[in-house]
């Protein structure tokens, strides 16, 4: 399994709304950390829990459930994946955050890097990769070989909008890397943006179109 697509009304009717011609900044980068936090919801709903015991309200003790072993670094992929990073972090409040830094080259389409920082303790920790959009597929490679390469060994996907073409190739290079996204799309059009998509998610984001 590696595209999960969650179906789900709230999602439906949030993405419905990103898609509008002449949103507000305002209401998209609400919306984007809105769909962010369901999509954390969704995806966290397969870590694993210990049993601990607690001494509870009455004195007694109680055994209770706490998230197990591994903890989670959130990955915004930049500029555009910031945008749904509150919402993440609103359900992961002591989560580490490894920043990447990529742009996609209009002309070739293929991801350039420039920076990153990431959590030096990576290996030990579960990535959660955000991005709100996944079209050739090439950014969240990248960052998944970035990761790989500093030894990360799982890890996660959260995306707004999906294309298939981009959902394949990320299917092919990493089977083992399982991405939430709240809505699969049709194809890719010429310049490689996503139909019906929403335009340019880090330009509606960061106001800068
Ligand atoms: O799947 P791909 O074909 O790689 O395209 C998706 C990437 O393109 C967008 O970023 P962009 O290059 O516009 O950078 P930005 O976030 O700074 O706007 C988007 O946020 C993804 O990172
Ligand atoms: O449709 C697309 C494709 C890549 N990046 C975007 O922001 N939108
Ligand atoms: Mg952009």
């Amino acid at each position: 399994m590696a595209i999960i697509e969650i179906k789900h009304p709230l999602l439906a009717h949030k993405v419905g709304i990103l898609r509008e011609q002449g949103i507000s900044t305002k209401q998209f980068r609400e919306l984007a950390s809105e769909v962010g936090n369901l999509l954390t919801y969704e995806a966290t709903r397969t870590l694993s829990t210990d049993q601990v015991e607690i001494t509870a309200w009455d004195g007694s003790t109680l055994s209770v459930e706490r998230i197990a072993g591994k903890k989670i670094t959130v990955v915004p992929i930049l500029r555009a994946g910031l945008g749904m990073m509150d919402g993440v972090l609103q359900l992961i409040p002591s989560a580490r955050v490894s920043v990447v830094g990529l742009y996609r080259d209009e002309t070739s389409l293929q991801p350039v890097y420039y920076f990153d920082k990431v959590v030096e303790d990576i290996a030990e920790r579960t990535a959660l990769i955000v991005d709100p959009m996944l079209a050739t597929g090439g950014s969240f490679i990248a960052t998944i070989d970035l990761l790989k390469q500093k030894g990360c060994k799982k890890i996660m996907g959260l995306c707004l909008i999906g294309a298939p073409e981009g959902a394949n190739a990320i299917q092919a290079a990493h089977p083992d890397v399982d991405i939430y996204i709240a809505a699969m799309d049709s194809h890719l059009n010429e310049l490689g943006y996503i139909v019906p998509g929403l335009g340019d998610a880090g330009d509606k984001l960061f106001g800068t179109r």
